[in-house]
């Protein structure tokens, strides 16, 4: 797969203030808000999803999740787009980080909330790929704006090695 989406800018420390920083695209350019979902499994597997054609970074691996609607928090556009992409109904919402990440296409902020339990069967409703993966990651490419995520899970489960295969890598 092409690379040609170009790289993003990604705010480390992610910082709140950030979110009014002068970038690429000027000084107002709005944050989107998006919710996303780290499902794992009793034997630590987490889910990842191929991004759908017709979206910015088409093909890339994520985790599941999307943009919040007017008037939606964390929480409920979680479980709406857990259903919407996924068919699955989720149980309690763990926050864990957030992310600024200064895409070409968009400047986001990346609410990650682990999911421990959900009920139905996976249905890929937007004819997405899925995964259930380990350390390291076997699918690729894995979209800049979850590569964090990755190592977040290594740091808590002491993983040492390369958490994922980058592209072009050999
Ligand atoms: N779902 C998800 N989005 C991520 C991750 N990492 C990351 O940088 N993003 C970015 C990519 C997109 O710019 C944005 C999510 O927007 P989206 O377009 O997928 O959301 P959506 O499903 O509501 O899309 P739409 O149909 O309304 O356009 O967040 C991730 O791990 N999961």
């Amino acid at each position: 797969m092409s690379d040609t989406a170009g790289q993003p800018h990604q705010a480390k420390p992610p910082l709140v203030a950030d979110a009014h920083a002068e970038r690429a695209g000027g000084p107002n350019r709005p944050v989107t808000e998006v919710a996303v979902g780290v499902l794992v499994r009793p034997d630590g597997a987490f889910l990842l999803t191929s991004r759908p054609v017709g979206k910015a970074y088409a093909g890339y691996w994520e985790f599941p999740g999307g943009k919040l609607e007017t008037g939606e928090s964390v929480e409920q556009a979680l479980h709406r787009e857990l259903h919407e992409e996924l068919g699955i109904a989720i149980g309690a919402v763990t926050p864990w980080r957030v992310e600024m990440v200064d895409y070409p296409h968009a400047l986001v902020r990346l609410h990650f909330c682990k999911v421990f339990a959900w009920s139905g069967e996976l249905q890929m409703r937007e004819a997405q790929s899925f995964a259930w993966e380990q350390l390291p990651v076997q699918v690729q490419p894995v979209l800049p704006g979850t590569v964090p995520v990755l190592e977040w899970f290594a740091a808590e489960r002491g993983f040492a090695d390369a958490t994922h295969t980058t592209v072009g890598a050999s």
